[in-house]
């Protein structure tokens, strides 16, 4: 059983807004490396935050932290007045936080077969009902397999649900885990680089699913994303890491002519690493 209150299974839900998830000076270090040293932030509640920074700046490995797979030297992590420092990550998961891969994980099975899989956590039936099918067990796993479909719907893979994983395209399949992700109706979703490798197609497709994943869901989106066109679109704040340290924050055209954020993404201050007019998502990223 979870740990959390499962919610309803049907229709779309829209909860109290979610806690506000809060990195307070969270410092991890590898052999001496400050992979991230006293970094703080904000996820406001049904926000969409970016977290950006060029290649090794910390983003991943914030990530980690958030989602209990490092545990940091120091500094905390609250999901609204609940501490998630240091719980295991399915501790994490069954509070409401939940997040994707960058490289896809799921090949077997069909769509619906891997979005039961991202379920399990709210499952109540335990494994001898479900395997004898006593009635409740059914009625569950009925409901839960019409939750499963909506959240296909929602994320543009209705038309897939009952198609094996490795036919669908590498757009779809990111989308898997991205709709994997939302199965555990998190109330926190960590979105680590949803559109790499994707075709400009295929990013647009993405930003429009998780726009309409914030508008319909009501959970916040923490974002790691290297396409500045998509972060510009989507996100309400964004955070700026370089070299395991924050160097701005605001919102994306506050960031966008930062000078450290200039100096961080380009050595040099005076060009600007996502023009004023923002490249639509699916646009070259920088
Ligand atoms: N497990 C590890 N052991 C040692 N060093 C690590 C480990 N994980 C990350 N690092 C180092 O920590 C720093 C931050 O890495 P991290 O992967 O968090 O950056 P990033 O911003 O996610 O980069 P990218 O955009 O390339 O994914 C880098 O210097 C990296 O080499």
């Amino acid at each position: 059983m979870s740990a959390r209150t499962s919610p309803g299974l049907a229709g779309d839900r829209r909860p109290a807004p979610p806690p506000a998830l809060r990195v307070q000076d969270v410092t991890v270090r590898f052999a001496g490396l400050t992979a991230l040293g006293a970094v703080s932030f904000t996820v406001a509640p049904g926000s969409v935050h970016a977290l950006i920074g060029p290649n090794g700046a910390g983003k991943s490995t914030c990530f980690n932290v958030l989602s209990g797979l490092y545990r940091p030297e120091s500094g905390r992590v609250l999901l609204g007045d609940t501490e998630l420092t240091g719980l295991a990550p399915h501790k994490i998961a069954a509070l409401g936080v939940a997040r994707t891969f960058q490289n896809i994980v799921t090949t077997e099975g069909t769509v619906a077969d891997n979005l039961m899989v991202g379920r399990h956590v709210l499952t109540r039936a335990g494994f001898a009902a479900s395997a004898l099918r006593l009635p409740g067990a059914v009625r569950e796993q009925r409901a839960h397999r019409d939750r499963v479909r909506e959240i296909a719907e929602l994320t543009g893979l209705g038309d897939h649900f009952d198609t094996p994983v490795a036919l669908l395209s590498y757009g779809d399949r990111k989308r898997v885990e991205l709709a994997r992700a939302l199965c555990l109706e998190p109330r926190v979703l960590l979105l680590d680089e949803p559109v790499a490798g994707m075709n400009g197609a295929e990013r647009a497709r993405t930003a429009e699913v998780v726009s309409a994943v914030r508008a319909r869901l009501g959970l916040s989106v923490l974002l790691v994303e290297h396409d500045m066109g998509l972060v510009m679109s989507l996100a309400d704040e964004v955070t700026v890491l370089d070299f395991g340290r924050t160097v701005a924050h605001g919102t994306p055209d506050e960031v966008r002519r930062h000078p450290e954020v200039l100096r961080a993404y380009l050595g040099t201050p005076g060009a600007d690493p996502a023009p004023a007019a923002a490249p639509a998502p699916g646009e070259d990223p920088v």
